[in-house]
């Protein structure tokens, strides 16, 4: 799914107007609809109170649509117009004219008001800013979002969560809207999946705004969201004919004493995820420890019992994933250094191989063309420098990737491929991944993709979305705390199986049941 800019939603909006002959302010009460008939679905007339913020910009504009559709079904609605400029804008001045054909008056609040009572059972609808923001807000209206989020009530936010930029930080933390629902025009925006902005708010759903779909379509973005639908067309099947020579020989290189488990998952990600033959490069010790645990793997030795020294070979792997449980001892670093002047394969550098680039930059240049780096944020830290916030690190990562001709994959809770300009977020995985060993396995994974003969960044997009998946598989019956490494190395068969079952018919909406919905969403309610 593309993930467009605030410049381009607004010339997506102004083309669907001019090339659909139809006003802003009809195009506000289709997607005023939508978001009506979101709510409605869910509650089913339930009277429960909800106060809806407006700005006066459209966000608010939109507010007002739902509002007097809220009304018009017989809901218990309180709106209220932030009054934060007398700049209102036409589509805002339309729907705040037409709410009161049904005898209600928006509360208008300014600075130095009282703010409303509301309980913790009730809803907030917040249609403050959308994505038109663009400076720091007054005390006031930073005071009354402070109120909306310490009022424990479900809060659903309209677009954004207010307070918070599509394409940049936030300056002050604590005046952004902590969403429990945020419904979005067409698309997410970016902010909603870097760890420092997506906190804001707990899910998401995108719901059609009504903006021209061929246009859309039309629009080059820097940003995409990863799914099924997006990796179903990279997947390559196999062959009938096919033979284990066809899909690569993997190397993998690393290992230290007290860090063979490293190299095992690794490759044993590497095979499971489709290689058609291994290799593992480690230090003596880790001999039998591999040929035992892994007997289809094959095993090369270092002549030093500990650690690697010397990285040679005589095979002609494919791909080689490097610098799993390596350690960063003296030797170390010079067969590393040695290795890289030569090698022509392409590398997915991780974990110490990474470190020891971060402090001989120099030997970046000498890394190999199709080349992926797989820093977790601090090893990221070290290759990059430091970032003043998520955005920043982005740009800096675009620019090391272009410098080095490199793919970088920022592994994280929405791990993001980079590849000069472009960002692919990934939109799989759990909070159960963070475990130790889980990144070895992504090293493999990405190993074996490149054997099998896709291209590196076909491969890192594969290969974290098949990552992600199996640990979500993995998940099931196991439980967040339990999940470990070696589980989503077994999970991977299934991740590849799940790309082509069917997706989920959409269920029907529920009757209403004796139990009001807003119980149900106060109980799973978890504010920050
Ligand atoms: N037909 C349509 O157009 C549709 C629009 N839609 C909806 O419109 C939303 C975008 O609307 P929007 O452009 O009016 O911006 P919005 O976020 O409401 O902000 C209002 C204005 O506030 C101002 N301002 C900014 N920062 C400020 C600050 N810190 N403190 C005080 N004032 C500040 C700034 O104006 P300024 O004062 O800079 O001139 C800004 O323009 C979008 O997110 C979506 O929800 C959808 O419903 C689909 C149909
Ligand atoms: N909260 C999370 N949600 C989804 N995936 C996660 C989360 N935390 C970690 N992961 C994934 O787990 C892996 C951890 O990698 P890394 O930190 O290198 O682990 P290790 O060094 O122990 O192998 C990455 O692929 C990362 O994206
Ligand atoms: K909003």
């Amino acid at each position: 799914m593309k993930i467009y800019s605030a410049d381009q939603i607004y010339q997506a909006i102004n083309t669907t107007i001019e090339k659909n002959k139809i006003s802003s302010n009809e195009l506000m009460e289709f997607a005023g609809i939508q978001i009506f008939n979101w709510f409605h679905t869910r509650m089913q007339g339930a009277q429960v109170p909800i106060h809806i913020y407006c700005g006066i910009g459209n966000n608010g504009g939109s507010g007002l649509v739902l509002g007097r559709q809220l009304l018009q079904h017989g809901y218990n609605v309180h709106t209220y117009v932030v009054n934060f400029s007398d700049k209102r804008t036409k589509d805002f001045l339309i729907n705040y004219d037409r709410i009161k054909e049904f005898k209600v008056w928006p509360r208008l609040l300014s600075s130095g008001e009282e703010f409303p009572e509301m309980n913790k059972e009730d809803i907030i609808v917040d249609a403050i800013f959308g994505i038109g923001l663009n400076r720091e807000t007054s005390d006031w209206v930073k005071n009354l979002i402070k109120y909306i989020n310490a009022s424990d009530a479900y809060t659903v936010s309209i677009d954004v969560p207010s307070g918070l930029y599509p394409n940049h930080a936030p300056e002050d933390k604590e005046a952004v809207i902590e969403s429990n629902f945020t419904l979005t025009g067409q698309a997410p925006k970016l902010s909603f999946f870097l760890p420092e902005t997506g906190i804001y708010m707990q899910q998401w759903e995108a719901l059609n705004f009504g903006f021209d779909q061929e246009y859309l379509q039309s629009i080059e973005t820097e940003v995409e969201l990863i799914d099924k639908l997006e990796i179903l067309p990279l997947y390559v099947p196999r062959e009938k004919y096919a033979h284990k020579g066809i899909y690569g020989h993997s190397l993998i290189v690393g290992g230290s004493y007290g860090k063979i488990g490293a190299v095992t998952l690794a490759s044993s990600a590497c095979l499971r995820v489709g290689t058609g033959l291994i290799t593992a490069y480690i230090p003596k010790c880790g001999y039998i420890i591999l040929q035992t645990s892994l007997p289809e793997a094959m095993v090369i030795c270092d002549e030093d019992e500990k650690n690697i020294t010397k990285i040679q070979y005589d095979i002609e792997p494919k791909a080689i994933g490097i610098g799993i449980g390596l350690g960063t001892d003296a030797a170390t670093v010079k067969a590393l250094k040695a290795f890289l002047k030569t090698n022509k394969a392409p590398l997915v550098i991780d974990a110490d191989a990474l470190n020891i680039l971060a402090v001989n930059k120099t030997l970046l240049k000498s890394v190999s063309k199709g080349s992926i780096l797989t820093p977790h944020p601090k090893e990221l830290e070290r290759l990059i420098g430091k970032w003043t916030d998520d955005f920043d690190k982005l740009e800096k990562t675009k620019a090391f990737s272009k410098k080095y001709n490199v793919v970088v994959i920022i592994k994280g809770a929405h791990t993001i491929t980079c590849y000069a300009d472009k960002l692919y977020i990934n939109n799989t995985g759990n909070p159960g991944m963070a475990t130790a060993g889980s990144g070895d396995v992504l090293t493999g994974m990405l190993t074996g993709l490149i054997s099998q003969g896709y291209d590196s960044v076909t491969a890192a997009i594969l290969g974290v979305y098949l990552h992600g998946k199996a640990g979500d598989i993995a998940l099931t019956g196991l439980g967040y705390q339990a999940l470990i490494a070696s589980d989503i190395v077994e999970h991977i068969g299934d991740a590849y199986l799940d790309l082509f079952k069917k997706p989920e018919e959409p269920k029907e909406a529920e009757a209403p049941k004796e139990e009001p919905k807003k119980r149900k969403a106060t109980q799973v309610r978890r504010k920050r």
